[in-house]
């Protein structure tokens, strides 16, 4: 029996859906086998007068009113089908979008580290739409023609074995064609979706880079990889159709070499008078009923072996393994401890960070500092637990962070980072993404305390001023305060600050800085800082170089002992009487 469930990786509820719209469907076919038997019996009633009989029109009448019945039942299963099958298949690929989109919220950074973003956004809108058609239009009616099929065969052959057989014989034959070419077919298929999936990550890479490609002047190479990636999607796309075309070609014309069956058997069995002229007509009409429904089928099955590929690419998705952990622990105390860890990214060869052992105290501010690539930013990657560590332990308040569950762990940081992440929607709704329980005025509240209300006031429409995608209407500097305004109002214990002064102009740097000192206050708070002259006055200072930690203590300390810290401090120094 096959596993519908299973195959098209449904719901339970998508599965008893999918199985109601399949008997929906069968219905509505069987139900348009009515009107058909009505008019075969009309049709030999008129050519009663060709065999010297009279037309009964007491029957006829008979059979106008049963034709009328036949048509309202045809309606209903028609209505009741449309029901079943597309607002079923609807509302199973919204479910599949929500259930994709929850899981990729709580799959590792690592996954994504290997994925690019165009193939996930094809994995939720392209392969569900895939989905959504291909279970509205293709599985119901596919199945349910075969079970409508076989029903008639079986009356058939009741009737008239021989007939019967001569017209559905060539069907299991052009069905085996098909499905002994899939092999074919998944490889064109395959090399099409591949093709669609680079030429989608080319044009998002085009339109991204946009600014980048105009400024240095890349528009004719960038232009020629897009250009090259789209003909490439459409010489697969021809090739695809192409082979699918002949096989699916083929295959109908098998099926309709029964017609020519049909007439020889038919012709064959009337000259031995085994058949009477009017049965044998009925045949011939069958045929053409039948058949349209078969072709139909043939061309349909390509694309469920198509849809194949999307669901093991959803099935893929779907079964990596999610961060799990404890969400009902309470965090009493806010300290961070590394013990002995190791971390990779990709290949364990290459530690991004080596047997780090440092210890973070609570209230107070921590500094990483250490040249580019040092690995600052993975530390406090490791600590919000966007990866797990490869060995040795994370402990937040003696708690290791790896039996935390991530959203949960989440809940006690907040994050400020260079490259802030805005939503485009109103500035208003912006912060309170930081606490989304907040009241107006608190809201209002963080945003005076990250120096933001002044520039919000002067723009037309305030605080409830939509910003453009990511914030594009906004300066740097404020899009800054505003991603401090949030972590402001989500007012969490820790506070992970990664390059937050970078690259801003004097006046928006004392703004930010005013914010900042608002925001840390009574938290533990870790910075990133390449300048450091800002950290100074840091509590501790740890300095990094290549994964592994050289110098710990404060900034006095550091400068005396003569070692990295004072040398890169030196140089900073030095960097700040420089003119251009
Ligand atoms: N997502 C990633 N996948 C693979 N390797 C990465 C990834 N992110 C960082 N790395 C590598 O890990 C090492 C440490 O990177 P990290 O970003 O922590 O350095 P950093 O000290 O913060 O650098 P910078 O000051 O330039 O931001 C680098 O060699 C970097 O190339």
């Amino acid at each position: 029996m096959l596993n519908l469930k299973k195959i098209f990786l449904l719901t339970d509820k998508g599965h008893n859906d999918l199985k109601k719209a399949i008997i929906a469907c069968a219905l509505t076919n069987l139900s348009l086998m009515l009107p058909f038997a009505v008019t075969i019996q009309i049709f030999v009633e008129l050519l009663k007068p060709l065999m010297n009989e009279e037309i009964s029109w007491h029957k006829m009448w008979g059979l106008f009113f049963l034709g009328i019945i036949a048509a309202v039942l045809v309606f209903l299963a028609n209505k009741n089908d449309y029901k079943k099958t597309y607002v079923t298949s609807y509302n199973e690929a919204k479910n599949t979008r929500v259930s994709i989109a929850e899981h990729i919220r709580k799959l590792p950074m690592s996954f994504f580290n290997s994925k690019d973003l165009s193939e996930l956004t094809t994995n939720i809108m392209g392969d569900c739409a895939k989905m959504e058609h291909i279970l509205s239009h293709v599985v119901p009616q596919l199945l349910a023609n075969t079970i409508s099929i076989t029903i008639i065969t079986i009356m058939l052959m009741f009737f008239e074995w021989r007939m019967a057989l001569a017209v559905f014989c060539t069907v299991p034959i052009a069905f085996l064609v098909v499905w002994f070419s899939r092999k074919i077919q998944n490889r064109l298929s395959q090399k099409h979706v591949e093709s669609q999936l680079k030429a989608t990550d080319k044009v998002q890479e085009y339109l991204e880079g946009i600014k980048v490609i105009k400024s240095c002047g890349l528009d004719g190479e960038k232009f020629k990889s897009l250009d090259y990636a789209l003909k490439r999607m459409k010489k697969m796309a021809i090739r695809m159709e192409f082979g699918t075309g002949v096989i699916v070609t083929g295959s109908q014309i098998i099926v309709q070499s029964g017609i020519g069956l049909t007439v020889f058997i038919g012709a064959f069995l009337l000259s031995n008078n085994q058949i009477e002229t009017i049965p044998l007509l009925m045949f011939f009409l069958i045929i053409m009923r039948i058949y349209g429904p078969i072709l139909v089928e043939l061309t349909l099955l390509p694309e469920l072996l198509y849809l194949q590929i999307a669901i093991d690419r959803m099935r893929t998705l779907l079964s990596t393994p999610t961060m799990e952990g404890n969400s009902e622990v309470t965090l009493e105390q806010y300290n961070i401890e590394f013990q002995n860890v190791d971390f990779s990214y990709n290949n364990e060869n290459e530690l991004a960070l080596e047997n780090i052992n440092i210890t973070i105290p609570s209230d107070g501010i921590t500094a990483l500092v250490g040249p580019s690539g040092c690995g600052k930013s993975t530390i406090s990657r490791l600590i919000a637990r966007f990866w797990d560590v490869n060995q040795g332990t994370i402990k937040i308040g003696g708690v290791d962070v790896k039996t935390l569950d991530p959203e949960h762990l989440m809940s006690y940081m907040s994050f400020v980072f260079q490259d802030v992440i805005l939503f485009n929607d109103s500035i208003f709704n912006n912060i309170k993404i930081g606490n989304m329980n907040a009241s107006e005025e608190e809201v209002i509240q963080a945003a005076k305390a990250a120096c933001c209300d002044g520039f919000i006031n002067k723009m037309p429409k305030g605080y409830e001023t939509i910003i453009g995608e990511n914030g594009s209407t906004l300066s740097g500097g404020e899009r800054q305060r505003i991603s401090i305004a949030r972590a402001l109002l989500k007012n969490a214990p820790i506070v992970l600050l990664d390059e937050a002064t970078a690259s801003l102009d004097p006046e928006n740097e004392v703004y930010i800085q005013e914010a900042l000192s608002r925001l840390v206050q009574g938290k533990t708070v870790i910075v990133i800082a390449h300048r450091l002259r800002t950290i100074v006055g840091a509590d501790k200072i740890i300095v990094l170089n290549n994964g592994k930690v050289v110098e710990e203590g404060k900034h006095d300390k550091l400068i005396h002992k003569k070692g990295m810290y004072e040398r890169l401090y030196r140089i900073q120094q030095e960097s700040l009487g420089w003119s251009v």
